[in-house]
């Protein structure tokens, strides 16, 4: 069965954009957080706190693994840690999966997550300008990672319909 596979920095809209396809698609939309929150019964900020960063990836890896093995058809967005540990990043190019990458500039997950972040472990306690400089140097590393995707929507300036509109024409 098919998994349409989202991902990107944090802030970059797996979320936003995976519900959007979901109900146009009819395809359920599984969020990867959200899966390990159930299963952990704590929040991603909890995990973090009360079991460390380690942890957390193990978990990660564990419940990815799960979905691309269901027998559904499903939408996955992943974390945005997510291809970049445990070597997932060679799950995104399995038979029946189809990889997004979502690439957001520095300006536009800086400008996202800045009034966003109490959610986000990695960047919740950080100043305003520490932020920036940490985003650059983070999606820096990161990119490696995120650009083993098969495929590559850009999302800056765009609104939610358009960046959907972009993967319906990937998978058509
Ligand atoms: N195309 C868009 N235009 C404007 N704002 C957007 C767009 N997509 C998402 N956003 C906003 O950006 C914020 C981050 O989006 P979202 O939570 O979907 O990102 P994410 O990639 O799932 O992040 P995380 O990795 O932290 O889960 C949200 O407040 C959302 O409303
Ligand atoms: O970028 C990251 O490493 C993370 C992103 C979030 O989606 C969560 O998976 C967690 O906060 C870690
Ligand atoms: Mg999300």
């Amino acid at each position: 069965m098919k998994k349409i596979v989202l991902l990107g920095y944090m802030g970059c809209g797996k979320s936003t954009i995976a519900l959007n396809l979901s109900k146009i698609t009819d395809i359920p939309f599984l969020d990867l957080d959200k899966c390990i929150e159930k299963r952990a019964n704590l929040s991603v900020n909890e995990i973090f706190e009360q079991h460390g960063e380690i942890y957390f990836r193990k978990l990660e890896h564990e419940m990815f693994l799960e979905l691309l093995q269901s027998s559904e058809n499903i939408i996955i967005g992943l974390g945005g840690g997510t291809p970049c540990y445990a070597n997932n990043h060679e799950l995104l190019k399995g038979d029946d999966v189809t990889s997004i990458y979502l690439k957001a500039s520095i300006e536009t997950l800086y400008n996202r997550l800045i009034h966003n972040k109490s959610k986000r472990p990695l960047i919740a306690n950080m100043e305003e300008e520490e932020m920036k400089e940490f985003i650059a140097k983070h999606l820096f590393d990161r990119s490696y990672y995120y650009n083993h995707a098969q495929h590559k929507v850009s999302v800056d300036n765009k609104a939610v319909e358009e960046t959907v509109q972009d993967i319906l024409e990937i998978l058509a």
